[in-house]
């Protein structure tokens, strides 16, 4: 498989976000050439995987790769595969300490999501694996291509699209799981890849 790798300086098409209460976009979390260097490592570096999953009985490829990162003892059950820790890769883990810095969480572990261009997405779903304790924050980290973040109210129906941008962070803070619902919709005509770094803290 084939990628290009990324050279943006800087991209950022929200203009001005308003966030419904539970969500912090920090549009220039990263240096924009700190991440490119982190993109283009983490995409020849990582182990990269594509699990299946089952929906009503059939077998799936899911459409993006993973991986899965965190402290050695941690685990992430996916698919009914069991995914061992083995310790961070330096660059996550620094990414990891200032994204902890500046959302005062802890965090213990990464789901690393590639999406190799715009027919890659990821569907509606919360995250809310019990390992994840009852009311989690969750962390995005994204990297490369700008893809449209989509979250939607459980009750209410309402749709929000955030543009995650090269070198950004989101925040979901606790609370947000319960009452909503968010999503990576494909994008056909992106041809270019993105990479987003998950924080979370799992409790095994
Ligand atoms: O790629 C993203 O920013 C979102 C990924 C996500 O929702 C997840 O890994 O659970
Ligand atoms: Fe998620």
């Amino acid at each position: 498989m084939q990628f290009d790798l990324f050279e943006i300086d800087s991209q950022n098409s929200n203009k001005s976000i308003k966030l419904p209460r539970g969500f912090v976009y920090v549009p220039n979390f990263m240096d924009p050439l700190y991440a490119n260097d982190a993109f283009n490592y983490l995409l020849s570096n990582l182990s990269w995987q594509q699990p299946t999953v089952e929906v009503y009985g059939k077998k799936h490829l899911v459409p993006r790769l993973q991986s899965w990162m965190g402290e050695v003892g941690t685990h992430y059950q996916y698919s009914g595969k069991l995914f061992e820790s083995t310790g961070w890769e330096q660059v996550v883990f620094d990414i990891k300490t200032r994204a902890e810095k500046l959302t005062k969480k802890q965090f213990n572990s990464a789901l690393i999501n590639l999406y190799r261009d715009g027919q890659d997405k990821m569907g509606w779903h919360a995250d809310d694996e019990k390992e994840l304790g009852l009311s989690p924050a969750v962390v995005t980290v994204s990297l490369g291509i700008q893809r449209t973040f989509q979250f939607k109210h459980n009750i209410e129906g309402e749709t929000f699209n955030l543009e995650l941008a090269h070198g950004s962070l989101l925040l979901m803070k606790p609370g947000v799981q319960a009452s909503y619902k968010h999503a990576i919709p494909a994008r056909k005509k992106v041809e270019r890849s993105r990479i987003s770094l998950t924080f979370r803290n799992i409790i095994n």
